[in-house]
């Protein structure tokens, strides 16, 4: 019998391992099973609102074959009142990188937990100072292959790194989880880290 204390509707390594970074175990603890959800956003939705729908769309679908508290959660980058998905090509990303250089813009990360308690959210607004980013610095980024799978093609976590000055919030919700927030919806479904 599994004793996993917990499902991971996700596909995103970085939130596993986001996860593992607060003390689960990744393989004995979290079971992860992904699931496949329209990313598209609604015509006239807010940014806000689309990352909550998604975590939340993830969190149901999830937690559908499971008695265990489900975790569902989705990262956008925003600039302008834009939503940057992932690119699909290279030119997509370069312009989304030129979008993003030299200015300042916003990382939402919505989670949603199943369990006990029903649906819990919560949405987490990071702001992410990037300084001017040059043509062939965009293309030498593209060529690392890191922006390929990254809302807003950059991973805060890898080399972007070199880009971005400074965040105003929270880290680890650029990554994919707001790590302090998640852990209280957790033990609001009875999840506790401390065993
Ligand atoms: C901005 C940014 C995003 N990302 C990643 C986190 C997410 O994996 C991804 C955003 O896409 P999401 O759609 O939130 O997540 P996903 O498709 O990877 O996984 P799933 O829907 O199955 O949970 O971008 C980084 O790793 N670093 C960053 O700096």
């Amino acid at each position: 019998m599994s004793s996993a204390l917990l499902r991971l509707a996700s596909a995103s390594p970085r939130r596993l391992e986001l996860l593992s970074s607060i003390g689960f175990d990744a393989e004995r603890d979290i079971e992860v099973m992904p699931v496949d959800i329209d990313e598209t956003p609604h015509e006239g939705e807010s940014p806000e609102a689309y990352v909550l729908r998604l975590a939340l769309a993830k969190a149901s679908a999830g937690a559908e074959t499971t008695t265990l508290p489900t975790l569902g959660s989705d990262t956008a980058v925003v600039v302008a009142d834009r939503i940057l998905g992932k690119p699909t090509s290279r030119d997509h990303a370069l312009d989304m990188l030129s979008l993003l250089s030299g200015r300042s813009h916003e990382v939402m990360t919505a989670v949603a937990i199943s369990g006990p308690e029903g649906l819990l959210t919560t949405r987490v607004t990071t702001r992410v100072f990037m300084r001017h980013i040059e043509a062939h610095e965009m293309a030498a980024y593209w060529a690392s292959g890191e922006p390929v799978d990254k809302a807003g093609g950059y991973a805060i976590q890898g080399r972007a790194a070199l880009f971005i000055e400074r965040v105003e919030g929270s880290h680890s919700a650029v990554v994919g989880l707001p790590l302090f927030e998640t852990a209280k919806l957790l033990a609001r479904q009875g999840v506790s880290l401390w065993r």
